[in-house]
């Protein structure tokens, strides 16, 4: 039988059955929400090609925290940004909204069959295991290895600074902050050395770093359209797909696979002998989670194949995520130089303060003493959530509570709504950071000082994990990483802030904000380039 037959029925056949799924549930039509740009796509060419939280802006304006949104073929779905409603998925129903399986095979070929991937009693096994390596302890320990990696920043930026005649010169720090970060995650999590700062031309360093961006650019209609009919396709055969299918971009992420594969089992083996002859002390995520897993009994501890996965994980969920939250962070800081001013000014006299001790550096328990600091990267987080969207799908039929009653399309007015199985929800990460009922009228200003009053912390719901932001997701899926990447991101503003003055190297509207897997900066929305953040980098005074 020829190929294009096969595929030809096979895609008839998940329609079919998409059609026949959707006859038998009960009905979303009445919650109010936009009218479809298709029957083909309905509204996910918005969700998938807006620049991050532009649509997301406009639907909670225009219908509130909850909005029906359609899918292909006419599916109902809901987008969420309602705090009530985000705690109830999050949190209260467990692991009753699983991930949608279209979108676990294609993070399994990022990150393999890791804790990203997991779902269920296979997550909850997994994540039992992992968090020793990432309590409070653990991720305070690291804080010199972050202000090693950041100093390399400040390192080659001043060479650069001290040969430039003017003494200030337009960097794309996207660059340099993306490097520096995966040398952090190197030896921060495996205790290995990328030599990012090095050398970029490194096969797997170059691949990490386009992992996020150019591997995961805004799907185009065709791959909206697949990704939504494999839906109905069982994951063994979307794999079979995703493992051999002939194309540049899968390629591209298969190789990058191969090659971290090579790396992962020989560092994971070698920890391991070292934690078996008793010597490891080391304090790298990685060496602490085998030292965890060996004290594990036999059905709860990780096979070596699901270290690896983790390794990878680790590297994909970490590194990407905080480097852009840098960007962005810089970018703040640039437009607006009250704030760049006051912050180093309370890095300063911190500063002043540790030389007093006879201290070098900024240890943890000092990033802590900081409000300011907090305060900035608290809004940072608010404003630009580097992983905007979370996409869920219903196990059971549920009731959703709501945080304000809905008037649906009847007139009925509502406190909840009922969920029937299998429907797909889209949780607005960006939505909820910027909702006006937690976050006041100001929400979409970026204004640090909203948390250095009291008012920011009683009117914020509780979500996620840290500060009521849901920037690290909330609930048994919530940022195991998030303390690492708190300090990582103290440490490398408290380094950069103390050695150079940031302002816009150009007209800072021509910076999108472009859906890839992270909310990745680009110019103009041109992506061909990678990440770009031109900024003026000039040496303080100090
Ligand atoms: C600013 C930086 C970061 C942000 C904004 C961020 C955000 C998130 C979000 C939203 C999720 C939920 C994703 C989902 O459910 O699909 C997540 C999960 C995760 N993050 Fe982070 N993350 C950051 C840094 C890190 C770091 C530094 C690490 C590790 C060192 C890390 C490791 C993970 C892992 C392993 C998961 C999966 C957790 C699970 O499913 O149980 N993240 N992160």
């Amino acid at each position: 039988m020829d190929s294009a037959f096969c595929i030809g029925v096979l895609i008839t056949s998940g329609i079919l059955y998409a059609l026949y799924k959707r006859h038998l549930r009960i009905s979303l039509r009445d919650v109010p929400g936009p009218k479809p740009e298709s029957f083909w796509l309905g509204n996910l060419r918005q969700v998938f090609h807006s620049l991050v939280g532009e649509i997301d802006t406009q639907w909670q304006e225009q219908y509130g925290g909850v909005v029906r949104i359609k899918g292909s073929f006419g599916d109902d779905r809901l987008w969420v940004a309602d705090p009530k409603a985000l705690q109830h998925i999050f949190q209260t129903s467990g692991y009753n909204y699983p991930k949608q399986p279209e979108r676990r095979a294609l993070t399994r070929l990022v990150a393999d069959e890791g804790l990203v991937f997991a779902d269920g009693d296979a997550h909850k096994r997994q994540r039992r295991a992992m968090l020793p390596a990432f309590g409070q302890n653990e991720a305070k320990s690291l804080v010199p290895i972050f202000n090693r990696n950041a100093a390399a920043i400040t390192q080659k930026w001043t060479d650069i600074l001290s040969e430039t005649p003017s003494h200030a010169v337009a960097i794309n720090v996207a660059s340099d902050l993306s490097s520096a970060t995966l040398d952090a995650i190197g030896e921060a999590g495996f205790d290995y050395k990328f030599g990012c700062m090095e050398n970029q031309d490194n096969e797997l360093v170059a691949g990490y770093q386009k992992v996020m961006t150019l591997g995961a650019t805004p799907p185009s209609p065709g791959r909206i359209l697949f990704s939504e009919i494999s839906h109905y396709i069982p994951m063994w055969l979307s794999n079979v797909f995703y493992d051999n299918f002939p194309s540049a971009g899968l390629d591209y992420l298969r190789r990058n696979r191969d090659l971290s594969h090579k790396i992962a089992r020989d560092l994971i083996a070698s920890q391991t002998e070292t934690v078996a002859s008793g010597k490891s002390t080391s304090k790298d995520v990685m060496s602490i989670l085998i030292r965890a897993n060996k004290s594990l009994d036999g059905k709860n501890r990780l096979t070596d194949d699901e270290l690896i996965s983790q390794m990878r994980t680790i590297l994909l969920a970490g590194h990407e995520t905080t480097a852009t939250t840098m960007n962005w962070a810089l970018l703040e800081l640039s437009n607006n130089p009250a704030v760049q001013t006051r912050l180093r000014s309370e890095v300063y006299s911190m500063k002043t303060s540790l030389q007093a001790r006879g201290c070098g550096e900024f240890s943890a328990s000092d990033l802590d003493t900081m409000p300011y600091l907090s305060a900035v990267i608290k809004e940072v987080l608010r404003m630009y959530p580097v992983s905007f969207h979370n996409h869920r799908q219903s196990a059971r039929d549920d009731i959703l509570p709501l945080s304000k009653p809905m008037t649906l399309k009847s007139g009925l007015v509502v406190h909840e709504i009922p969920v029937p199985k299998g429907t797909k929800v889209l949780l607005s990460i960006t939505g909820y950071n910027r909702n006006k009922d937690v976050w006041g009228e100001d929400a979409h200003v970026f204004n640090p000082e909203r948390w250095l009053t009291e008012d920011a912390t009683k009117r914020a719901s509780n979500v996620g994990v840290y500060s009521n932001l849901l920037t690290f997701s909330g609930g048994l899926r919530g940022c195991i990483g998030w303390r690492f990447a708190l300090y990582e991101l103290q440490s490398f503003l408290v380094e950069l802030i103390t050695n150079f003055e940031f302002t816009p190297a150009m007209d800072t509207n021509r910076l999108f904000k472009v859906p890839c897997l992270v909310m990745t900066p680009a110019l103009d929305g041109d992506l061909s380039k990678g990440a770009q953040m031109p900024l003026r980098v000039t040496l303080t005074s100090r």
